[in-house]
């Protein structure tokens, strides 16, 4: 039987900050937007069973079935291999501390996107005098990019009436070496109070977990203009000529977006001008395929032809994650804030997380980053309130709540976390967030008295669990405090109950948890199907350390649990947010001079989510401690 644990290996929770009102401040409730992609809960079950056959099948060097396809980034050229071996080179260099490119990163601003007010982010004096500028230096994941972003930058000819800028075939660019492989890396999370509710204006309680999606980020040779996804989770594998994506529409002076802007509702013209270029993704896969598909292509094109611009470097982005996916935990936020961390880096627009960074100055990339992973999930979810992508980004936990839309939510980070054995499972009953988010909306407009009161409700019930935790004198491991947030827990299952959003398998592990007398149960997340948490009852009254019922009622549920098909999930709470590894080289206890580089291959190859965590985990490694080469930005 697993525990949700502190990364200490304390079973805890948060220590809350100041409270919350829980006024009804907004509906936010418009109709599902056409782009949002519902996703039936069979297709999402069936992806996750066949997680690892997809990755096999990749590896297989399944080839891409959509018409617009180009050459495989994989096949080599003679350029490539050269530019490659480089690459391999430099990574290698950069991972053992003998090879310093930053003086490449003088070259700021190419990439189209406004750079003044990085320009303006404070000097640091060290403690031994020097002075670094965070945009560029330090252990700064910005910088190599920056040689292949050079080259394109040079040889990129005027325009067409179209706006496209085509590269003349065979057109060899400058020498530049590529830019080394790197990879992010985000969380997922749960909500422990609040869901639903905070799409509503109201407070969530929610926190990191050690489940994460890793996206490595390859740059090709200059000489192919294309931008690749290999996202095997969702059987989705596609190339876009770079060349003739809409960029005259997202880059028109009244459209173009900002790096460190605040955006909070999708452009309708630029999700038009990018369809053509997603239709054609995934094209003869089956309908609810595609939609999973096309809602992650949709949320990354968005995002790249935002952030990126005509001359970003060809690149390959293959994505892998340990989170299941539809299942109340955060997948598709936690793949948001990695597209977005990755495209703000090879902008230039991120000073990469190093040591010495100043808590305002990591808060402040944190959230750009964040932003940007919103907009990501307005592509996925239509109406998300943001809580999700927040922590992926920022990771440990939070309250958050975002009364008005147009502005920033408001997010106090819960620092301390008292202790909470807390047990997740998963009911393996796939679901959409866009559609049960779209329930609780359509009751609201059919029932608004009664709606109201039950977010009304919940919201009550987020305020006493954080008065509860932030009480000086709270106790997890007394009964009597544990009993009073247990019964908050079931609570706020009951209102979930009531606005629709349960299913008979979420009732069902209720029911077995119940039976069991461990703890107090609640579905987490959107519902629909998905994982649920408990709060677990202490066998003893004492204030002592064994806070776990006894370990044969465990037995017993776990096998009644597994019986029904369930899944229990180890994972850590309050952990680190989004990570970057620049380059992709682990030490990994390898032989290979200056650690093991990450590439492409092995990537795919990881043998599901125990392979994908002991080759690139952020924990994990041969001790199974932190992997050090992660850089996390900590604010
Ligand atoms: N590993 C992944 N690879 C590619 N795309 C993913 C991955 N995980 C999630 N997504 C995208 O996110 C969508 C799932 O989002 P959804 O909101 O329904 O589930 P969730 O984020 O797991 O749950 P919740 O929002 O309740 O926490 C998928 O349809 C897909 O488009
Ligand atoms: C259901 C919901 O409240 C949480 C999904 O994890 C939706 C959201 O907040 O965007």
């Amino acid at each position: 039987m697993l525990f949700l644990r502190t990364p200490l290996g304390e079973e805890r929770i948060f220590a809350l900050q100041p409270p919350f009102g829980g006024a009804w401040n907004r509906m936010h409730a418009e109709p599902e937007q056409p782009w949002a992609s519902p996703v039936p809960a069979q297709n999402l079950g069936k992806f996750r069973k066949d997680k690892d056959r997809v990755a096999q099948k990749e590896r297989d060097g399944r080839q891409q079935r959509d018409g617009t396809s180009l050459s495989q980034p994989s096949t080599p050229t003679p350029d490539d291999a050269t530019d490659a071996a480089t690459a391999k080179i430099s990574a290698v260099m950069m991972a053992s501390g003998t090879s310093d490119l930053r003086s490449n990163a003088a070259t700021v601003g190419s990439n189209g996107l406004e750079m003044e007010e990085e320009m303006k982010l404070p000097d640091r004096q060290h403690s031994n005098g020097t002075v670094t500028t965070p945009a560029y230096r330090g252990n700064d994941m910005s910088v190599e990019a920056n040689s292949a972003h050079k080259g394109a930058d040079h040889d990129v000819p005027e325009t067409t009436p179209n706006g496209a800028r085509p590269q003349p075939p065979g057109t060899r660019k400058g020498s530049s070496p590529l830019a080394p492989a790197f990879m992010v890396s985000a969380p997922g999370k749960v909500i422990v109070f609040g869901e639903h509710a905070v799409v509503h204006g109201k407070a969530a309680m929610a926190a990191a977990i050690s489940l994460r999606s890793y996206l490595l980020v390859t740059t090709l040779s200059k000489s192919q203009r294309t931008v690749t996804l290999r996202f095997p989770d969702i059987s989705l594998s596609h190339t876009w000529n770079i060349d003739i994506l809409p960029w005259a529409a997202f880059h028109s002076p009244s459209k173009k977006r900002k790096y460190y802007d605040l955006v909070t509702a999708l452009d309708p013209e630029l999700v038009e001008a990018m369809q053509p270029h997603l239709t054609a993704v995934s094209s003869d896969a089956p309908p609810a395929e595609q939609k999973i598909q096309h809602a992650a292509a949709a949320a990354f094109l968005y995002l790249f032809l935002s952030l990126g611009s005509q001359q970003s470097p060809p690149c390959v982005y293959t994505l892998r994650s340990t989170i299941p996916i539809g299942a109340g935990l955060g997948s598709s936020a936690s793949t948001c804030v990695c597209i977005s961390a990755a495209l703000l880096l090879q902008s230039h627009a991120l000073a990469g997380p190093h040591q010495d960074q100043l808590s305002e100055e990591a808060e402040k990339q944190l959230e750009r980053i964040n932003r940007w992973a919103f907009v990501g999930e307005l592509l996925i979810h239509g109406n998300p309130s943001g809580v999700d992508n927040t922590v992926a980004s920022g990771g440990k936990a939070v309250l958050f709540k975002r009364a008005d839309y147009n502005k920033p939510p408001s997010v106090a980070r819960l620092g301390d976390f008292p202790e909470l054995p807390l047990l997740l499972v998963d009911t393996r009953q796939a679901k959409s967030t866009a559609a049960e988010v779209a329930k609780v909306a359509h009751l609201r407009t059919t029932h608004p008295a009664v709606a109201g009161h039950i977010l009304d409700a919940i919201d009550k019930v987020t305020e006493s669990a954080h008065a509860l935790i932030a009480s000086a004198d709270f106790d997890s491991n007394n009964l009597a405090a544990l009993q009073h947030l247990g019964e908050l827990v079931a609570l706020n299952h009951g209102l979930l109950f009531s606005l629709g959003v349960s299913h008979p398998k979420l009732e069902k592990l209720r029911g077995l948890v119940d039976d069991a007398d461990v703890g107090w149960t609640k579905l987490t997340g959107a519902g629909g199907g998905g994982c649920a948490i408990t709060l677990l009852r202490p066998t003893t009254t004492s204030s002592s350390s064994s806070s776990s019922p006894s370990p044969s009622k465990f037995q017993t549920l776990q096998t009644r649990l597994e019986a029904e098909g369930f899944e229990i999930y180890t994972t850590t709470l309050g952990g680190d947010g989004v990570g970057v590894l620049m380059p992709a080289v682990l030490t990994n206890g390898s032989a290979e001079v200056g650690g093991e580089v990450i590439d492409q291959d092995k990537f795919l190859r990881a043998e599901g989510r125990e392979g994908v965590e002991s080759l690139v985990g952020v924990v994990g490694g041969g001790a199974g401690g932190e992997r050090g080469e992660w850089r996390f930005w900590r604010p």
